[in-house]
Order: structure tokens, then sequence, then C-alpha cells
């Protein structure tokens, strides 16, 4: 049996924003992707621009871990993220090998404006203003968008072509999940002591995750 989880802010966040979490999990192009229907050109979009993305999110992580190390307090924070900033770096020689096996040129992607919106974003969770509280939801909520769309991929009655298992694995597998629950109590413990200001903000960015998330999947339709 799993260890029950506490109820934190992030549950309760995430029961009044229910249909925008939907909408970031549960995607068209993730459902199309599940029941096999699923355009290659899409996959191909989406795998050219979540490559740019990941460049971007390396920094931002990078920015997570360091915050860990000086302002957390509690060791093992340190420990999770470095964990999530090693996997980005299989995950870079992913890209690059999934790249190849789709004839996608990653040098001459240009990240569509959702892409640059979305980075424009991890820069500004990197200000020194935001408190460790809200980074740890914000890069809570990026991380479990991604476990929970591809993890439904992999669910029981699938018919994912199996040439896209394995991008379903990198980010539906259990150890990703695990993961991902690992980051959501960092960020609850935080939360908990957090300001009523720093609360109000760790929802909005929140919010603003899953916008940009919709956002990203959108992408994948294809045009600008
Ligand atoms: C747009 C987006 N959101 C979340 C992730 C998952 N994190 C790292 O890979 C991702 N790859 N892309």
């Amino acid at each position: 049996m799993e260890k029950p989880e506490k109820r934190g802010m992030i549950d309760t966040w995430l029961d009044k924003h229910r249909s925008l979490y939907t909408a970031a999990t549960r995607h068209d192009f993730v459902v199309s992707i599940r029941d096999g229907s699923v355009d290659l050109s899409s996959f191909k979009t989406w795998l050219g621009q979540d490559y740019l993305f990941v460049r971007g999110f390396v920094p931002f992580v990078a920015n997570v871990l360091i915050r860990a190390c000086k302002e957390s307090g509690v060791t093992s924070d340190m420990e999770v993220v470095l964990g999530g900033l090693a996997s980005l770096n299989d995950e870079i020689e992913w890209f690059k090998s999934e790249g190849s096996k789709w004839s996608v040129d990653f040098s001459t992607v240009v990240a569509q404006k959702a892409n640059q919106e979305y980075r424009r974003f991890l820069e500004a969770m990197m200000s020194s203003e935001v408190e460790y509280s809200v980074v740890m939801t914000a890069f809570w909520a990026i991380e479990a968008v991604y476990q929970e769309s591809f993890a439904h991929c992999l669910e029981e009655g699938n018919k994912t072509p199996a040439e896209l298992t394995g991008a379903c694995n990198r980010w539906g597998n259990d150890g990703f999940k695990q993961y991902c629950l690992s980051v959501k109590s960092i960020a609850e413990r935080c939360l908990e002591n957090a300001s009523g200001e720093a609360l109000a903000e760790a929802e909005d960015v929140l919010v603003r995750v899953l916008e940009h998330e919709v956002a990203f999947w959108e992408m994948s339709r294809g045009g600008q």
C-alpha cells in the first residue's frame, strides 16, 4: 500500500483549477498518442520545440538546485533536484537521438511564440525576488504535467504506436512519478510556512504553468 499523502495546498489548488489541469494533462495531442491517431508531423513539431524548451529548462533547474542548497535548510531537497538535473543530461541525449530518428534537425528549429513565452516565464522565475516556495511550486507543476500526460499514454488499453513509447516512458515511468511526488512534498512543506502573499503568488504561478503547458501542446497542431 502506498503511503497516504497529506492533503496540502497544491491539491486544493488543483481542485479549484481542475478544468485547466485536465486541459494541460489530457490535451488532444496526448490523447492522440494514446489512441494511436497521432499525426507524425505534429509529433515532430513537438519534438523540435520541446528540445528547445528543455535547453532553457536546464538553467531554470540549475537555479532551483542552487536555491535548494542555499535556502532550503533540508539536505534532501538538494538531492531531489540534483537527480532531476542529472536526468536532464540523459534527456538531452535522448532528444538528439530521437531527432535523428525522425529527421528533425534541431539546428534549424525556431522557437514558436508559445515556446518563447514559456521560456521567458522560466527566466522570470530565476529572479531572486521569487520565493523558494513559489519556484518549487512552478517546478513541480512543469514536471507533473509531463508525468501525468505521458503516463496516460501508457495506461491500460492504450494504442500508443511502438515508435512513440520511448517518449512516453521517458516521462510516464514510475521513477519519474516518484520524483514528481518528492518535488511535490518539498513544495508542500515550503508552502506550509509561506506568507499569504507567497501563497497567492504560488497559486498564480501554478495557473500560469498550466496555461503555458496548454499553449505548448497547441503548437503541435502546426502554424505559429
Ligand atoms: C513543455 C515541457 N514541459 C515539461 C517538460 C518536462 N520536464 C523536463 O523535461 C518538458 N520536457 N516540456
